[in-house]
Order: structure tokens, then sequence, then C-alpha cells
């Protein structure tokens, strides 16, 4: 290790014969999520009727001569994959098949997220941070944060980031602009249909200029706001109609983004979404993991306040805030725990 480098992290991908984390690891390991002075070791996690792909792709990280990457361990045995973890992307779950509910989804992997909670709670390092992705990934955040009380709430996190950069794809597409030009879209609520993508405060620069997305589109934007929401709630079923599969290299770059800006921070000025334990801010119901736009300084989000919200925007996020609830009191009742 050379004296520039930070101090070797163990980084699990739970999930790991996932394709998510094909990419993810690949991406992780050449410093897209913690810069290119971190160095680590992966921990590969999966079930053991998968270690045949876990092994293959440790062989090709390994024959990529990533210069951060000290070690791959593949393993089935929890113990030894959340051991002194700095970070946990759990991806390790039940997907969603054709025609089972979301509800189904919730009992399904309700119990793996807490075994994972338990697993982070007794093995991981008390500042690990968590980013959930397994579907229905704000309630299992929940769940797994519920049973990781030693590790801060704050720690944990979704990969909202996903609906963001699909977000400002569609407004840089659609402007024909680089995606670098987009800034301040907001996601609100669950990562689900009644999510709430809101380009009300976005901005945009566009032939060097800066505008507000309101001000440059004119009376277009009420009509773009909306196809917006929708191209944004859809994408991720009009990808599974395209390829067969979910997103997998677009989820593991948002992974990455979102990542990189919580540990290095955002501009000033600046905000981008996660999910996070609830204050209450905005009306929401307190303790559910929604999403927020936020501002990240020093490793620490703080949600961005007095963002001016619209009936509209009110009724969307009601709405969400109600779904959480609902997923969350499912999912405890389905373990049989109290509902706090
Ligand atoms: N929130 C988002 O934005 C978003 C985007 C894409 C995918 N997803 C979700 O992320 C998850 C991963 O996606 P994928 O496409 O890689 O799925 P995948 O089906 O390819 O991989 C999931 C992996 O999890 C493993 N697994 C199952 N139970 C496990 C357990 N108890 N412990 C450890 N591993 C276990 C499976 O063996 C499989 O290898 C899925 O739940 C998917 O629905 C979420």
């Amino acid at each position: 290790m050379t004296s520039k480098e930070e101090q070797l992290i163990r980084v699990l991908i739970s999930g790991a014969a996932g394709q998510v984390a094909y990419s993810l690891a690949g991406l992780v390991a050449h410093g897209m999520a913690f810069g290119l002075k971190q160095p680590m070791i992966l921990h590969l996690f999966d079930l053991p009727l998968e270690t045949g792909k876990m092994e293959g792709l440790r062989m090709e990280l390994i024959d990529s001569a990533l210069p951060l990457l000290r070690d791959v361990i593949v393993t089935s045995d929890p113990v030894v994959a959340f051991q002194d973890i700095s970070v946990a992307f759990l991806m390790g779950g039940k997907r969603r098949q054709p025609g089972m509910k979301r509800y189904e989804l919730i009992a399904n992997n309700c119990r793996i997220f807490k075994d994972q909670g338990l697993c982070l709670e007794a093995f991981a390092r008390k500042d690990c941070k968590v980013v959930v992705l397994a579907e229905p990934c704000n309630t299992m955040c929940y769940i797994c944060a519920e049973h990781a009380p030693s590790i801060p709430r704050e720690n944990f996190t979704t990969n909202a980031r996903l609906d963001y950069n699909r977000a400002v794809g569609y407004i840089a597409s659609n402007l024909k602009i680089s995606a670098a030009n987009v800034k301040n879209m907001i996601i609100w609520g669950n990562h689900s249909d009644s999510m709430h993508p809101d380009c009300s405060i976005a901005s945009v620069v566009v032939n060097n200029k800066s505008h507000r997305l309101s001000e440059y589109l004119g009376d277009e934007m009420a009509v773009f706001k909306t196809q917006l929401a929708e191209a944004v709630i859809k994408r991720g079923a009009e990808i599974i109609g395209a390829r067969g599969m979910s997103s997998g290299w677009s989820a593991a770059k948002a992974l990455c983004d979102q990542m990189r800006d919580w540990i290095a921070g955002t501009p000033q000025g600046v905000m981008v979404p996660m999910t996070v334990a609830s204050d209450g801010s905005y009306g929401t119901p307190k303790e559910i993991f929604f999403t927020f736009p936020v501002e990240v300084q020093r490793g620490k989000w703080n949600i961005v306040r007095g963002i001016k919200i619209d009936e509209m925007s009110r009724s969307k996020i009601d709405f969400s805030g109600k779904e959480l609830l609902q997923e969350k009191m499912a999912a405890v009742a389905e373990m049989g725990e109290s509902y706090n």
C-alpha cells in the first residue's frame, strides 16, 4: 500500500451470483464507488448452489488486474461474509416472479433481511454503510436496520439513485444536452409505482447558460413533467420487457454514484435523492424509509428543507407514505413481531 492510499476496507456484495452484482463488483473494484485511493477486499456472498458463478466472477476480477483490489473472498457462510465489513451492498434475495404480488415478495424477502440485519449486528463494523437493493427495497431496508440496532440508522439506505439517474437521462436525452448539465431532480417516496419523480425545481445548462427547467420549457413544462414521471415509473418494467431481465448495469452504476456522493459529499447547492429513515419531514410518516432530496457533507446526509410542495406533490407524497406504512406493517406481521 502506498502512503497516499486509504486504509483497506472490506466490501460485501450479497446476491453476488446475480446480474447486478456481476456489473457492480467490477465498477466498485475499479474505484467508482469509493474513489481511486481506496483499496479493498471484496466479499462475494450468495447461496451455496451459486458458488460456481461467484468463483467465475472472482476469476474475472483477478484477471482484470485492478490495482485497488487486494483480495476476493467467495463464501456462502454469513459469518465470513459479514465479518469486519465497512460497506454492504445487499442484493441477495428472491426476485419478483411473473404474477407474484408485492406482498408475496415481502413475505419471501423479509426473513432474509432480518437475518442479514442480525449478521450486520453481529459481525460488521459499527460504522458500516448499508445499501439494500432487493425488493421491496425501502421496506427491506427498514427490516434490516431494525435488526442491526448498534449500526446508526443513518447508515442504511436503498438505491433511489437509479430512479434519479433515469430521470436525469430522460431530461438530457430530450433536451439533447449532457447528463452532467441536469441538476436538482427530486425523487420522493417509495421505489414503486407510487414514487414521485419531481422536476419542478430541476435546472439545466443549455448552450452554456443555466436555466430552471420550468423557465426553459415554458408552456411545455406541465406536459413534460407528467411524461417524465410516467417514463421513470415505467422504466423498470420497460427494461424487463426489452431484455427479459431487470436493470443490471444501470442499477450497479447508480449504486456507485450514490456511494461516491455519500462519501465525498455533494457540491454546494446540489441535491441528490437518498432513501433514509424519515424524521417526519414534509409530513411523511416517521421511521419508514422514504426517498427525500438530501445534501451530503463529510459523509453525513441532511434532508433539504423548505422545498415548496404543490397540491399534486402533496397527494403523491402522502400516497407513497401510506403505501410504505402498509408494507412495513405487512412485513412485521409476517415475522410475528410487534409494530412500533
Ligand atoms: N431497487 C432497485 O433499484 C433495483 C434495481 C435492480 C434490481 N433490484 C433488485 O435487486 C436484487 C438483485 O437483482 P439481480 O437482477 O441481480 O437479481 P438476481 O436474481 O440476478 O440475483 C439475486 C441473487 O440473490 C441470491 N440470493 C437469494 N437468496 C439469497 C440469500 N438468502 N442470501 C444471499 N443471496 C441470496 C440469488 O441466488 C441470486 O444469485 C433483486 O431483488 C432485484 O429485484 C432492485
